[in-house]
């Protein structure tokens, strides 16, 4: 068993990654019950998951109800949001209750959000199954839906009391989506963990062919990973947590083109938003040419898309561009980019013309 901790203050709480977790949840999450009825909240092709996470609890003589919506961004929404909410009022849930998010980043992120304003606040518990909510979406706290202007614009920053992380729930996640979740991993390496990205170079095949030990060692590193940057700036004001944001204003004008759908995965988005951040960080002279050509190629020999042609995107550069105005990071009419100066090497930069950014999409294939 490993234990992460993430610390922050009074919200602090522990990532606990181990393999057949899931079946001896109940452990870590009876003491959190109050003796009371617990609410799941999953989606529809989690089943078998939720059947084993069930069991456990049952076992261990604690009460649960299940909410099961349906898959895919789309229940990122106020339908989903209202459905949710009025589910759980019906339960009964309070504040000192606990709902278990079991479930991607989607599941996660809607959950986390719903119970960030149930209430006024409740608390929630996040036990991740794809390999993007694993290494990313379920540590931190950043909880959202999307809305019609675009991606997560309706959210909160609301922490999980634990987070539980089994990797073998990772053997039934289908490999379109191992792939996308690969994509938040390489990005710690580019952000700022140029000996990870090597490692990721090195080790990419084996992990998305299921190798136990390397899904272990980037499971581990990439939590370890967000526990510090998130632990440096929980609310994204120091400019350190703008860094796990690299690869996502392009990525996020991509999954807007893409209309939130399964046509663009958010993984794959943030893989093509990676290269083009490196593509365009070359482009101006600060990175090495070699060292964008090195990202693009690594995420190609994976099967992710790196660049608008495998994204698979027709929008000139001043639409995607005008998708970006909608980004969280805007400030007083500037939007910063995660621009590099080299792999490992990310960095916020408030000064990136807007224009050059059309002109450098518009230069791209498609
Ligand atoms: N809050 C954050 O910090 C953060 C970070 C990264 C991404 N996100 C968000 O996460 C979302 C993407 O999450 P995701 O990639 O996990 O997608 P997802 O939640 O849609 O899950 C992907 C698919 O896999 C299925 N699935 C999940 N676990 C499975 C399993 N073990 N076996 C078989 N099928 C399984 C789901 O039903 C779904 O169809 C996006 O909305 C993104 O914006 C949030
Ligand atoms: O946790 C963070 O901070 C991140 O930026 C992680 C990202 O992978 C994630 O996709 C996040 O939801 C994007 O943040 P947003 O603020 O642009 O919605
Ligand atoms: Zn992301």
């Amino acid at each position: 068993m490993t234990v992460i901790p993430v610390s922050l203050d009074d919200r602090s709480y522990d990532v606990i990654v181990e393999n057949g977790l899931l079946a001896r949840a109940a452990g870590h999450l009876a003491p959190l019950s109050r003796g009371r009825t617990m609410a799941i909240v999953t989606d529809e092709n989690l089943h078998p998951h939720l059947a084993t996470l069930q069991a456990s609890l049952s076992a261990a003589g604690v009460a649960s109800e299940s909410i099961v919506l349906p898959p895919g961004e789309g229940t990122k929404s106020w339908a989903m949001l209202e459905r949710l909410t009025d589910r759980l009022l019906d339960l009964g849930v309070e504040r000192g209750d606990h709902v278990i998010a079991l479930g991607g980043g989607v599941i996660g992120d809607l959950v986390g959000f719903a119970c960030a304003i149930l209430k006024r606040g409740c608390g929630f518990v996040q036990i991740p199954t794809t390999l993007l909510a694993q290494v990313d979406s379920s540590v931190g706290g950043k909880t959202a839906i999307n809305s019609r202007a675009g991606k997560n614009l309706i959210g909160a920053f609301h922490q999980p009391a634990m987070v539980l992380v089994d990797p073998t729930t990772l053997d039934t996640l289908p490999n379109r989506q191992v792939r996308a979740g690969y994509a938040e991993v390489v990005k710690y390496g580019l952000i700022d963990d140029a000996d990870f990205f090597d490692w990721c170079e090195a080790n990419a095949g084996a992990l998305l062919a299921g190798d136990a030990a390397a899904r272990s060692h980037a499971i581990g590193h990439s939590i370890a990973a967000k526990a510090r940057i998130v632990g440096e700036d929980e609310f994204e004001t120091k400019g350190r947590r703008a860094l796990l944001n690299l690869g996502h204003t392009f990525g996020h004008a991509l999954e807007a083109e893409a209309g939130f759908s399964d046509r663009l995965l958010h993984g794959e988005g943030v893989a093509a938003g990676m290269a083009l951040a490196y593509g365009f960080s070359a482009a101006q002279g600060i990175a090495p040419v070699g060292d964008a050509a090195r990202v693009s190629a690594h995420l190609r020999s994976v099967g992710l898309p790196d660049g608008l042609a495998a994204a698979g995107s027709t929008d000139d550069g001043a639409t995607l561009v005008a998708h970006m105005m909608h980004d969280k990071k805007m400030s007083a009419g500037t939007l910063p980019f995660l621009l590099a100066r080299g792999i490992g090497q990310t960095y916020v930069d408030k000064t990136v013309d807007l224009a050059a950014v059309a002109a450098f999409l518009d230069s791209q294939p498609r």
